[in-house]
């Protein structure tokens, strides 16, 4: 890797892909990927393009502060810019405001987003061309080129093919990693662009299809009779779909399970930060909390804990809930024994949960209710993609909590009937002791 080009810090995060397609595009038909880049989308409905109106509607969903438009355009300025400035040999004055603006930078960005695939180490040789390409500078290199650090496994189970493909490693586009920790930190040798490969849409647990690759070889095989006519969809890991609208600019909107009913996406999620547990804690409790929070973030180090679409209290929430609420003695003991509370309900974790999910749930700028009543009516129908994809997008996670809510407060009045049950009962008892007396 080039010297220059570790300088500009054009080896980490995604900068350097980005600009190696630039470049490519920037050729014209001298460019081998000249007709795979002419293909490739230059509009997207991601809302890294979306006005301030539009992203207003997502407040409160997990997409807002994931969109990363202030950090690419950071990695614009120091990295790409002053790496072009640096070479008029291979960026010539008269072509920068038309291949290598910042408007194109996330074009390129959004179709590195939605179209790369997270590859595994490549272990084979180069071939004399690989390496021609390598050492003609920075401007040439591509992701399948740089040699991989640490390549991620495959993901999943590795479907049924024929014989020869037994040793084939599974190809995903990269929505299948968690990117919680973003692009910028990702290794660019992991990443990707495959023509062709990238052509195939997908849906909620709809693939029969997907892509492997053997040393030489990328093939895409069904695994799963195709009739005629039908959609060939792969697997973008059935995200949610905050995820779905940041990274592709579609949603999924298919039948959902119980407990949860209508449409939408079985796979969405809601975050819950700890901070509200804290918050909801300490209303409750006289002691200081900070000691147990800074235990929990050494021991399990989730400060968010992540809610399905089963609407279940995640056990970590319950554990951390636990761990707070515990009695000073039990906290020392916990603490020395470096064992998390195990994650078991009770009234107060009970309690705690529904406050913590009540504050949660006005985040948002619309209720539950409204976006339902939205949703079902003629009116969603007229309303513009982005304002469409935004409703679903916080209408699933909403769901998700009321649905969670809904569970807590059922569980809270089962314990409110048993402990008025055996009140009763306590009653009788005394009475008739008193009476025996
Ligand atoms: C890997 S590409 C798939 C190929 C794409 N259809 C194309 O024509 O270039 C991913 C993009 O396809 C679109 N897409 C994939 N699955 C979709 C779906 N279920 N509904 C709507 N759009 C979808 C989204 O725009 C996404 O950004």
């Amino acid at each position: 890797m080039g010297k220059a080009w570790k300088e500009h810090g054009l080896h980490e995060g995604w900068a350097g892909l980005i600009l190696c397609m630039m470049w490519e595009e920037s050729r014209g038909t001298e460019s081998k990927w000249s007709g795979y880049l002419a293909a490739l989308p230059s509009k997207f409905d991601t809302p890294m393009f979306w006005g301030e109106e539009d992203l207003q509607e997502l407040q409160g969903t997990a997409v807002v502060g994931k969109i990363g438009r202030d950090e690419a355009e950071r990695n614009y300025h120091e990295k790409v810019a002053p790496a072009i400035k640096s070479r008029p040999d291979l960026f010539p004055e008269d072509n920068l405001s038309k291949f290598f603006s910042l408007e194109r930078y996330h074009i390129m960005g959004s179709r590195i987003l939605s179209r790369s695939f997270h590859v595994e180490q490549w272990k084979g040789e180069h071939s004399e061309d690989q390496e021609k390409d390598d050492d003609s500078g920075a401007g040439n290199s591509s992701a399948m080129d740089i040699d991989p650090a640490d390549g991620a496994g495959p993901a999943g189970d590795v479907p049924a093919v024929e014989n020869e493909e037994a040793d084939a490693e599974e190809l995903h586009l990269e929505a299948d990693e968690d990117d919680e920790d973003d692009e910028d930190h990702e290794d660019p040798a992991d990443v990707a662009m495959v023509p062709m490969a990238d052509m195939l849409n997908a849906r909620f647990e709809s693939e029969n299809a997907k892509l492997f690759y053997e040393e030489r070889e990328l093939r895409m095989v069904s695994t799963k009779p195709i009739k005629a006519g039908e959609e060939i969809w792969n697997t973008y890991g059935d995200p949610p779909n905050s995820d779905l609208l940041r990274r592709y600019g579609h949603v999924d909107v298919v039948p959902l399970r119980p407990p949860l009913s209508g449409l939408g996406n079985p796979g969405d999620v809601v975050e819950v930060p700890a901070d509200l547990v804290v918050s909801a804690v300490s209303e409750k409790v006289k002691y200081d909390l900070q000691d147990r929070v800074d235990w929990w973030l050494e021991e399990a180090d989730d400060d968010v804990f992540v809610f399905h679409t089963d609407c279940e209290l995640p056990e970590e929430f319950i554990s951390f809930t636990r761990l707070l609420l515990l009695p000073k003695d039990e906290w020392e003991k916990t603490a020395k024994k470096s064992k998390l509370p195990k994650p078991k309900v009770d009234r107060d974790v009970l309690d705690v949960a529904s406050q913590v999910l009540e504050k949660r749930l006005t985040d948002y700028p619309t209720t539950v209710e409204e976006d339902e009543h939205l949703f079902a009516s003629d009116a969603f129908g007229r309303l513009s993609l982005n304002k469409k994809h935004a409703v679903i997008v916080r209408l699933g996670e909403k769901r998700i909590l009321q649905g969670a809510l809904k569970d807590v407060r059922n569980k809270l009045q089962a314990f409110a009937g048993a402990a008025k049950k055996r009140g009763r009962e306590e009653d009788k008892g005394g009475k008739g002791k008193k009476a025996r007396r």
